[in-house]
């Protein structure tokens, strides 16, 4: 059977992928359909290190076709922080809003920071024979003072598109995919994975 399993612990990127996949017409599991699986340890350096450190690492755990994402923020007044480390930045296991609070501290304490920012997501596939592929996305933004709007997850309330004069946080699944880093990435990934499952 043709199946893929979303290999992440993030509920908000598991709806995002689940819906951008949907046009496969393939079955889209979550690795907790596998039994409780630990979470890797992210050593890479790298967002690219670390997807593919996560798709072999759910692969071999799975013994199924994993496509993981790894993804962060880069704030232009933080010279690039989080970054890699954007799911930590306050800490080991830290919430979504320890994070956000986190940044709008650090950059509040910068006068003057620029406040741009962009999200960016490295996508990796990886198959049970160990084939892979890979696919990136970016998404430029403006980090505002204070939060608005409840979709979405991590740091989505803080970042503000101008163009569409709206967070992340105050778009839906669809209008969130089709403009931001993971939904660009993913777009790219199908067209790859539609080639793979054909
Ligand atoms: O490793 P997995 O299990 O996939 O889940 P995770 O949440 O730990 O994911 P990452 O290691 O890739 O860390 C990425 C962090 O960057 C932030 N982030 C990534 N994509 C985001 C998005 O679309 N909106 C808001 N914040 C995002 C958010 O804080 C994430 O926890
Ligand atoms: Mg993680």
């Amino acid at each position: 059977m043709k199946e893929i399993v979303v290999a992440t612990k993030n509920a908000g990127k598991v709806a995002e992928l689940a819906a951008a996949l949907a046009p496969l017409q393939i079955a889209v599991k979550s690795v907790s359909d596998y039994g409780a699986i630990e979470e890797p340890e992210e050593t890479g350096t790298t967002f690219t290190d670390n997807a593919l450190l996560k798709a072999r690492y759910y692969a071999q755990a799975t013994g199924r076709a994993c496509l993981a994402d790894d993804s962060g923020l880069e704030a232009d007044g933080l010279g690039g922080e989080p970054g890699v480390y954007s799911a930590r930045f306050a800490g080991p296991g830290a919430t979504d809003r320890a994070n956000n609070e986190k940044l709008l501290a650090e950059l509040n304490a910068r006068p003057g920071a620029a406040r741009t920012a962009r999200f960016r997501c490295v996508l990796a596939f990886c198959d049970t024979n160990g084939q892979v592929l890979t696919a990136d996305g970016t998404c430029e933004g403006i980090i505002i003072e204070e939060g608005q709007g409840s979709g979405g997850f991590g740091y989505d309330p803080l970042f503000f598109m101008p163009e569409y004069r709206k967070t992340l946080a105050e778009m839906t699944v669809a209008e969130k995919n089709a403009v931001s880093h993971r939904g660009r990435a993913v777009q790219v990934m199908v067209k790859q994975l539609a080639g793979y499952f054909s």
